[in-house]
């Protein structure tokens, strides 16, 4: 093998310079198909160009004995190429395996769900409206069965393919299955025992919210629909697939007479569009001292679904071009404050990408995927305070007592404690069909079992082997990873913590807003500067002073709300989990 490290070094400046080029063509591919879903925007060739410097680059890196180089960086950019992922298939099995990603996400995305009379409802905005909106069990229902046949069922054939195949490249590259090759993206052996121990924490935090939102669905729906003792029926959560539930704020809120928490009505009458949704929350990035979106970010993002009637990918997503100049957003955004929360989030992905721009390719990543999801969420936290909505006008009366305090609680604990479950369970589904766990004949059997076993949710009708609701969430047909997402929620809550610190905040912490705080935005731009050229426990100790991930600052965030749950549940006397497992909601419409 060979150990000449100035070779290497060489060898890694040729790649870099190379890979900028193919990432670029196949990204521009990418987007043209995206932003405009049609036959001729395959582009699948770009997918294969690429996948074959992938392979030549990763097959030359392989050739390289780094053990006494004197360079980190080459070492650890080395072990990185040395992965190929998909380009270590065939070239017939990659074209499958390429046109089974494109098909699943173009059935995904131009799924549909039509009424008797005709007229035909997509996910976004139709469906996600209805489902955050309407109280009527039966309206909810339809929606909510309907997308599962539009675009869950009809990828199950697919899905099970593509399974072999991700499985066939990760054994190609030393991993014992696909789940082993995204779980080994974290560098972090004992990665499974700790999101287990972070779950078993916050468990009880989830069981009180649970047990209180299904109260609130029992006065609305009745004994009927709602047995207390029961899971919850996972049409009546205020979303599509019950990950969040602040749709429901109104039924569950604790105290009606006191602050509304929801900016919405107020956007709707100030006549906010996308385009001030994303100004918006450019000016909170560059108030800490972070860089502002480039003239090209505005000129070629895509901020609304298209009116001409182009067949989008409305599913969010954040875009790197790799020249170092050209990023964008694709969102189909509606005005609610649910999207100015989507609209940070998608931009904490650009401000990552403006900050690491001028590093190699390979490092042009997050310190682990959870870092790249929490960066804007960690700015939403400070946005979403009822004094922060009220100084950009979106809160006229804002009262600083319990009351408000309590409402304001709950209102992100619908979003941020009611999803970590949901969270956890889509990438333990994931894993276990993965390794074999789950057979392709038990995929629907094992998703409820999970869903029940986390979530404490059942199906609002029987499901069956013919049904593939894993599906019907984007990431599984769009071969995205999903435990990046708990990893930010529990992230996100130790970085707020930790910038509220560098701000001097003082008080709660819930009421903390890091506005304007140069401070803030140093510690957070310099960990974001890194990018991939450092394990992540590194740059977890530049924000935080210690490596590990702690639940602890969530659950400080939300301490005044869980002794409030504590007692409310109490006086309801109401059970904590669901022992009626076996209950089944009435299935006569
Ligand atoms: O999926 C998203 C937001 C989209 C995204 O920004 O995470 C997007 C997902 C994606 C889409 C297409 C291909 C790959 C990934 N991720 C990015 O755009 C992204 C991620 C990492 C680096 C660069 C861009 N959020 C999740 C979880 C979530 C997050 C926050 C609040 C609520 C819910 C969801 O909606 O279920
Ligand atoms: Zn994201």
């Amino acid at each position: 093998k060979n150990t000449d490290e100035l070779e290497a070094k060489k060898f890694l400046d040729d790649y870099n310079s190379t890979a900028e080029v193919m990432w670029n063509a196949y990204t521009e591919a990418s987007w043209m198909y995206n932003t405009d879903i049609n036959k001729a925007n395959k582009q699948l060739e770009k997918n294969l160009q690429l996948s074959a410097h992938t392979l030549r680059y990763g097959q030359q890196a392989r050739q390289y004995d780094t053990t006494d180089f004197q360079d980190s960086s080459v070492k650890r950019i080395m072990k990185k190429l040395s992965d190929i992922e998909r380009a270590a298939l065939s070239t017939a099995q990659l074209e499958e395996y390429n046109t089974l990603l494109s098909n699943m996400e173009t059935k995904y995305s131009v799924a549909e769900v039509c009424r008797d009379n005709g007229a035909c409802h997509p996910l976004d905005p139709d469906l996600q409206k209805i489902m955050a909106e309407s109280r009527d069990y039966d309206e909810l229902l339809f929606a909510w069965k309907g997308w599962r046949d539009a675009a869950g069922k009809v990828l199950r054939q697919d899905y099970k393919r593509y399974v072999e195949l991700a499985n066939t490249a990760a054994k190609l590259n030393g991993h014992s299955d696909n789940g082993a090759f995204w779980r080994s993206l974290y560098e972090t052996p004992t990665f499974e025992e700790d999101l287990e121990a972070l779950w078993k924490e916050l468990e009880p935090l989830y069981q009180n919210v649970h047990a209180y939102v299904r109260r609130a669905l029992y006065k609305k729906y009745g004994s009927e629909h709602i047995n207390l003792k029961g899971p919850i029926p996972a049409h009546l959560l205020g979303n599509m697939w019950a990950q969040t539930w602040s749709g429901i704020m109104d039924l569950a809120m604790p105290y009606p007479d006191a602050t509304q928490v929801d900016a919405t009505p107020a956007m709707v009458s100030q006549g906010w569009n996308a385009s001030r949704m994303f100004q918006e929350s450019d000016k909170f990035f560059t108030s800490l001292g972070l860089l502002p979106m480039p003239q090209e970010f505005w000129d070629k993002s895509m901020l609304e679904k298209p009116s001409d009637g182009r067949q989008v990918v409305c599913h969010a997503s954040a875009w790197d071009f790799y020249n170092r100049k050209d990023f964008r957003i694709k969102q189909c955004t509606v005005v609610t404050m649910d999207d100015l929360i989507t609209a940070h989030h998608e931009m904490g992905h650009v401000q990552y990408f403006l900050q690491y721009k001028d590093r190699p390719v390979s490092f042009r990543d997050g310190a682990n995927p959870g870092f790249h999801e929490a960066i804007g969420d960690v700015l939403a936290l400070s946005v979403s305070t009822p004094k922060h909505l009220q100084s950009i006008g979106l809160l006229d009366k804002v009262e600083n007592n319990y009351e408000s305090d309590i409402n304001f609680l709950m209102s992100m604990a619908l979003d941020k404690i009611a999803f970590l479950p949901f969270g956890y369970l889509m990438d333990q589904w994931r894993w276990k069909v993965f390794d074999g766990r789950i057979p392709s004949t038990e995929y629907n059997k094992e998703w409820w079992n999970l869903r029940m076993k986390y979530q404490g949710l059942c199906p609002p009708v029987t499901r069956t082997e013919e049904d593939f609701d894993a599906g019907a969430k984007f990431h599984i047909p769009a071969n995205v990873p999903y435990v990046r997402y708990f990893v930010s929620f529990i992230i996100q809550f130790q970085f707020h913590k930790a910038l509220c610190d560098a701000a001097k905040h003082t008080g709660p912490l819930h009421t903390c807003d890091i506005y304007k705080s140069q401070e803030a935005g140093k510690r957070l731009g310099d960990v974001m500067k890194l990018g991939f050229s450092k394990p992540w426990p590194e740059a977890m100790t530049m924000i935080t002073g210690q490596p590990k991930m702690k639940a602890q600052p969530l659950m400080d965030y939300f301490q005044p709300l869980i002794q409030w749950l504590e007692k409310e549940n109490n006086k309801n006397n109401d059970v904590r989990g669901w022992p009626d497992y076996d209950w089944k909601p009435s299935s006569t419409p």
